[in-house]
């Protein structure tokens, strides 16, 4: 098949399992080899999908494949749709496809304010600093109609939107609190699945966000306003429907939501 036909025929089925809410096991058309032929198709599954996007959530390419690729992370768009406040007291429902791919990671979640006119420059870690408005916990959904997402390798995760299907944003973490050192936990059904520091992850979160600023050079539409998903901190946790899952980043601050059926 030609590439752009491949292109086309599996953007058009994820984006019609997606509308659907179907999983399915088998991935639809030849397996895409570079991450840019991942995000070609996401880029056609977002035209297609025609749904404002809220944000961006950024996740790991594993260490075995970084030399093969070059980087070490991916990114795919957080649908606005999908994005749900944490309140007190409460536990909200985030879905996952039923026959599809589910798990919850505990993340750091950044705002973007006011950007650049234009992002076409080298940027560092400290460049992208002035630009994040907002800091929160959350929890990222990662999800995907296809059953088999992260078995194949990142150029497949990033086929899939990113294998994101929704954003748990929760509280905001006070200026000045050193919060890449607090120790991070993420439970499932009061069992710790993982435990991290966002020191330990890569560069940070704020490398996540250099990331995103050198792919909006290379064309991503970054907008004001936009959250960030900064990548797992404690790790990727498959969850089933029925689950609840909680969130802790250092001494006070708790996200926590039930699993459902999207
Ligand atoms: C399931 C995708 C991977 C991530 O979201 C991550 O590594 O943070």
């Amino acid at each position: 098949m030609a590439k752009q036909a491949a292109v086309e025929q599996i953007a058009q089925a994820f984006v019609a399992a997606r509308r659907a809410r179907q999983g399915f096991a088998d991935y639809p058309g030849p397996l895409p080899e570079t991450l840019g032929d991942g995000y070609a198709i996401q880029t056609r599954a977002i035209q297609l999908f025609d749904q404002p996007i809220a944000g961006w959530k950024v996740g790991r390419v594993p260490e075995a494949l970084v030399a093969r690729h070059g980087v070490n992370r991916l990114s795919g768009p957080i649908f606005a749709d999908s994005v749900v406040w944490a309140k007190p007291g409460e536990t909200p429902e985030m879905p996952v496809f039923r026959n599809g791919f589910g798990a919850t990671e505990a993340e750091y979640l950044l705002r973007l304010g006011a950007l650049p006119d234009s992002f076409d420059r080298a940027w560092t870690n400290e460049a992208v600093l002035p630009f994040i408005d907002d800091i929160r916990v959350g929890i990222e959904i990662a999800g995907s109609p296809f059953e088999g997402i992260n078995r194949h390798g990142p150029a497949v995760t990033i086929s899939d939107f990113g294998n994101n299907n929704g954003l748990l944003i929760g509280y905001r973490i006070s200026s000045g609190e050193d919060f890449l050192h607090w120790p991070v936990s993420l439970t499932i059904d009061g069992e710790v699945a993982g435990t991290g520091t966002a020191s330990a992850m890569l560069d940070g979160p704020i490398g996540a966000v250099r990331f995103l600023f050198e792919r909006a050079r290379q064309g991503l539409p970054l907008a004001e306003g936009q959250w960030l998903s900064t990548g797992a901190v404690t790790g990727v946790h498959p969850v089933r429907p029925g689950q609840k899952v909680e969130a802790r980043f250092g001494p006070e601050l708790c996200v926590q939501c039930s699993i459902g059926i999207a």
